[in-house]
């Protein structure tokens, strides 16, 4: 060694985990001839004593990838899925209980909801006024997403949804905001607001011993008082309408102490036509132009009081 040469520096294995990735579920169960669908998307992640591992290749605490994707299709087959929490609970469990060297899993779950097609050809096999039992069409609604985390003792359940778009196409103003030598934008008394609304909330229950919440009805319960405060807010800004919908969960809902939004401000802009001898007033009917980049992005966390904030801030692989 030469007096300017160090030694290597000591090397350790930080945070790791492992598991099957975005498995593809789709489970029909038969109630005679009327079929139903959970259609899901799966990722496990364990972690535990995975040392060895990564240091000297010995995968004698490995449980496979492979059997971890096997795991959710059977589990799928011979439990069923009631509800993308209730499976997710189920799954994590089984992975640390039946593994010593597996000490948590996560657990995450989107599902997709389909809706039964409607016809009224008299020959199709029909459920109620008009529903084909067993043809479906994919909804253009929001995704739920869930992800289940076990660490022996207690599970941490984080539900929510993507992809749900609302408008209000009154009851919106911006104003009084701080304008710099940078500042273009008009004020604004009667705009539409819109956003695209991503959300994840926590859960207070946390072990077997509690009663678990009812999962489905929880879920469309939650959903339900975000979009009657997204409609009955009188809107000053779109972070008023956010806390709103929060507020409304959070004071609905004792089974949720946090939830965290984020919504992309999906302007429309009321467009000029005065070139054309037209007044585009919002009063009178107007024209916009819906423009989808950039956007302003609105993004916040509303909690219970005294409740601990642990929902990550970026939630985007929620
Ligand atoms: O509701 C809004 N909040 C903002 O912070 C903002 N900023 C902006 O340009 N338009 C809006 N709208």
């Amino acid at each position: 060694m030469t007096a300017t040469s160090r030694p290597a520096r000591p090397v350790v294995l930080g945070q790791n985990q492992y598991g099957k990735a975005e498995n593809r579920v789709v489970k029909i169960t038969r109630d005679g001839d009327t079929h139903h669908i959970k259609d899901l998307n799966v990722s496990v992640a364990l972690s535990g004593a995975m040392d060895d591992v990564h240091y000297s290749g010995s995968n004698s605490n490995v449980l496979p990838t492979d059997t971890t994707k096997n795991t959710v299709f059977a589990f799928a087959k011979e439990h069923g899925i009631s509800s993308a929490e209730q499976f997710g609970v189920h799954l994590a469990r089984h992975f640390v209980e039946s593994q010593e060297g597996i000490h948590r899993a996560r657990i995450r779950i989107e599902e997709y909801s389909w809706d039964r097609i409607a016809t009224s050809d008299a020959n199709s096999r029909f459920i109620g006024a008009d529903e084909v039992q067993h043809s479906f069409v994919r909804t253009g609604q929001e995704t739920r997403t869930a992800q289940v985390t076990y660490d022996g003792e207690h599970f941490e359940v984080l539900s929510g949804l993507k992809g749900l778009t609302v408008m209000n196409s009154t009851n919106s103003e911006f104003w009084g905001y701080v304008k710099d030598r940078y500042t273009t934008l008009k004020e604004d008394y009667d705009r539409i607001l819109a956003t695209e609304v991503a959300a994840v909330w926590r859960h207070t229950w946390s072990t077997d011993e509690q009663r678990m919440p009812r999962w489905d009805r929880s879920y469309a319960e939650t959903k339900k008082h975000m979009l009657q405060a997204f409609a009955e807010t009188y809107s000053l800004s779109l972070q008023q309408t956010l806390y709103q919908m929060g507020a409304r969960v959070i004071n609905s809902r004792a089974e949720i102490e946090e939830i965290r939004f984020s919504m992309p401000n999906k302007h429309h802009f009321r467009v000029d036509l005065e070139p054309f001898g037209l007044k585009n007033d919002a009063a009178d009917g107007a024209v916009y132009y819906a423009a989808d980049r950039p956007y302003g992005l609105i993004e916040a966390t509303v909690l219970r009081d005294g409740a601990e904030p642990r929902i990550p801030v970026d939630m985007t692989n929620l």
